[in-house]
C-alpha cells in the first residue's frame, strides 16, 4: 500500500503545527493545518466557534475536514490536538498517511503554551492539563512513530522525522 501523506498528531503545544510547516517545506509537499483550515472555512477563531456554538460543533467540523482531505496527495498534515480522538478520524487519518505523533511533558507544554488563549480547552491548572494529556496518549500512542519532542528544537524534530522516513521515501512518495 502507498502512503500517501504525513499526518502529525499530539497535544496541544508538542509542535505540530511548527514543525509541520517545516517539514513540509523540507519534502517540498503542500502543508495543511486542520486547525488553520476549519478558521479559514469558517471564518472564525476556534475560540469564536467554541464560545459561540460549543466544542461539538468544532469537533463536527474537524470530522468534515478529514472527509475533505482523504482525497490529498504529498501532504504534511498537522491536525488539531483532538482531532485523533474519534475513532472516524483516526481511521481515515491511517488511510490517509503516515502517522507521526509529537510527545512532550506536560512542564515542557506549559513553557510553551501555557496561558495562550488560543487554545479553549487548556486548562487553568497544572495538574488537570496533566490529566488531559495522559488520558489521550494511549490514542497518540497508536501512531506509526512516536517523537519525544520535550529536549529538542524544532529542527530537531524535522531532522528525526526526515531521518525516520528517509527510508520510506522512494519517487517522493512514502513506501
Ligand atoms: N521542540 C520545540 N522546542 C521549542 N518550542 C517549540 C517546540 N515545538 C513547538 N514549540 C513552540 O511551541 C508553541 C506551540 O507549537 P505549535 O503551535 O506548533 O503546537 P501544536 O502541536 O500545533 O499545538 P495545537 O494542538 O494547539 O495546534 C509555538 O510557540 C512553537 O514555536
Ligand atoms: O487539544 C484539543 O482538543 C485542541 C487543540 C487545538 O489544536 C485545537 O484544535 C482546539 O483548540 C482543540
Ligand atoms: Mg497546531
Amino acid at each position: 500500500m502507498k502512503i500517501r501523506n504525513i499526518v502529525l498528531v499530539g497535544f496541544m503545544g508538542t509542535g505540530k503545527t511548527t514543525v509541520g510547516r517545516r517539514l513540509a517545506k523540507h519534502l517540498n509537499w503542500d502543508f495543511i493545518d486542520t486547525d488553520a483550515a476549519i478558521e479559514e472555512i469558517s471564518g472564525m477563531s476556534i475560540p469564536e466557534i467554541f464560545r459561540r456554538h460549543g466544542e461539538t460543533r468544532f469537533r463536527s467540523e474537524e470530522i468534515v475536514l478529514v472527509k475533505r482531505l482523504l482525497e490529498r496527495d504529498g501532504c504534511v498534515i498537522s491536525t488539531g490536538g483532538g482531532t485523533p480522538l474519534s475513532p472516524d478520524n483516526w481511521e481515515m487519518l491511517s488511510q490517509m498517511g503516515y502517522i507521526i505523533s509529537l510527545y512532550a511533558d506536560i512542564d515542557t507544554i506549559l513553557e510553551r503554551i501555557g496561558g495562550s488563549s488560543e487554545r479553549p480547552l487548556l486548562k487553568a491548572g497544572r495538574d488537570e492539563n496533566e490529566r488531559l494529556l495522559l488520558s489521550r496518549q494511549p490514542i497518540y500512542d497508536k501512531a506509526d512513530l512516536t517523537i519525544d519532542t520535550t529536549k529538542s528544537s524544532i529542527d530537531e524534530v524535522v531532522d528525526e522525522i526526515l531521518y525516520n522516513i528517509t527510508d520510506r521515501l522512494k519517487d517522493g512518495i512514502l513506501n
